[in-house]
């Protein structure tokens, strides 16, 4: 009924004097912002945690990754904590509301609210948030214990949490991976120049990003590829299910949660979704530009849900949102490459195809000295013979054999060469007479 002059006047007065009276600012900082994670509310969430002032709150939550033997504590909701900066006050306090989730599910909400005096909150702003940042920061790589997340459809109804984690401890490492030395040299030599290339993909005007393809046949080693790959920089791992996805904003959404400093893989890209080969895919009736080598348009792939197309796919890897965060490796894998869509495979998408094959002369003493603690043997050279002259056998398969035989290596060592002459006699290009 007032005036609005008037109304707004009386606003200002009241604002005014309830400032007087109340002397607090009161800042939020909610755990989500949209459907991305607040980075602000884990940092708090870290820097109370290694402050250890949760110690004075009377009510904590106490958490623990499984597999993991690090214990995080956090304020419980309603709790509050008080700490002091430079002189000023500052109050914690962490709220947990239960909500309805759009699918009808009971979802938490949480925040923390930092309450200061007035008069310190240009103290406090930025100052303090440095503080916490650095804290938080300090802390969990102390504390370093490396993750592996994994999505599934009940993340995806059960909040906005998308992923999982559980403690990451694969034991594979470059130095336990039988391959060619000069090929694992270039990979750690790639891996390195990533890492230190911060500058130099700014400048050049690239996301700060790579792509691997580990293609091979099935036990070649592609998965401790990815745990060496992952022990070496010691980043979390992100295992995308593809099959549990029903979306491309799905695969936009679990792409804004990984965070900097990932692996992001996709295992068996080729079995996981039904990715049909281009040339059988294209159809009649569809005009294609001539002059493009893809056409996402075509390249559904058939998911759980059916609704990833390849278009959705080539965005994760390498469109705008991909650029959502720094220092990512996506790894792809697949037994069949030949199978994968020429859109996939074209140079910048996939920066480097890596061949893991068959077990070589080069694998095998790996295998070997890791495996038996054996340098050199009088059947060395045999083996050498019949791996040279193309026994097609994984490094899973030799190693096998010789975890088997483990407490004899000399048994071992017959061993491997019986199994690899009875593979070569089988495959039929050699027979037994000739070869004796
Ligand atoms: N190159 C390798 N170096 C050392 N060990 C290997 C290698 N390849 C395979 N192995 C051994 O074989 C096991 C299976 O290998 P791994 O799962 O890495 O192969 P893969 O290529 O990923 O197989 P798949 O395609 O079936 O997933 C490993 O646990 C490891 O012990």
């Amino acid at each position: 009924l007032l005036p609005v002059e008037f109304a707004e006047a009386l606003n200002r007065a009241l604002r005014m004097l309830s400032s007087y009276f109340v002397p607090y600012v009161v800042f939020e900082i909610p755990e989500f912002e949209g459907t991305s994670i607040n980075e602000l509310y884990k940092n708090v969430q870290l820097h109370l945690t290694a402050r250890d002032l949760c110690r004075s709150a009377r009510k904590t939550v106490l958490c623990r990754v499984k597999n993991s033997n690090n214990t995080t504590s956090t304020l419980a909701g309603g709790e509050g904590v008080m700490e002091t900066f430079e002189g000023a006050k500052i109050w914690w306090t962490h709220t947990v509301h239960g909500v309805k989730g759009s699918d009808g599910s009971n979802q938490d909400q949480r925040s923390y609210s930092m309450k200061v005096h007035r008069h310190d909150r240009d103290k406090i702003i930025p100052a303090y948030l440095d503080v916490i940042r650095e804290n938080a920061y300090n802390f969990q790589h102390k504390n370093r214990e490396m993750l592996l997340y994994s999505n599934n459809r009940s993340t995806f109804s059960m909040g906005r949490h998308l992923w999982q984690a559980v403690h990451f401890k694969h034991p594979a490492t470059f130095d336990t991976l039988a391959m060619e030395p000069s090929q694992l040299q270039s990979i750690k030599a790639d891996l390195d120049a990533f890492v230190a290339g911060k500058d130099y993909f700014q400048r050049v005007g690239r996301p700060w990003k790579r792509g691997y393809l580990l293609y091979g046949p099935a036990g070649s080693g592609k998965s401790s590829m990815i745990a060496a790959i992952a022990n070496y920089l010691k980043w979390d791992v992100y295992d995308l299910e593809l099959t549990q996805v029903r979306s491309n904003s799905e695969l936009k959404q679990l792409l804004i949660q990984t965070t900097n400093k990932s692996v992001i893989v996709i295992e068996d890209i080729d079995c996981s979704v039904c990715l049909s080969h281009p040339r059988s895919r294209r159809s009649a009736s569809t005009y294609t530009d001539p002059a493009s080598s893809e056409s996402p348009e075509q390249g559904r792939i058939e998911g759980d849900g059916g609704r990833i197309t390849l278009s959705g796919l080539l965005n994760f890897t390498d469109g705008l949102w991909s650029c959502c965060g720094n220092e990512r490796i996506l790894i792809f894998t697949t037994n069949h490459i030949e199978k994968l869509d020429d859109a996939l495979l074209r140079p910048g998408r996939m920066d480097l195809h890596i061949h893991m094959s068959y077990c070589t002369y080069a694998a095998f003493k790996t295998l070997v000295l890791n495996y038996l603690m054996l340098e050199s043997h009088y059947l060395f050279p045999k083996v050498e013979k019949l791996l040279r002259s193309g026994v097609k056998v994984t490094p899973a398969q030799v190693s096998e054999v010789l975890i088997q035989s483990r407490d004899s290596s000399s048994e071992a060592m017959e061993k491997v060469v019986a199994f690899l002459e009875h593979r070569l006699f089988s495959s039929g290009k050699i027979h037994p007479e000739t070869h004796a």
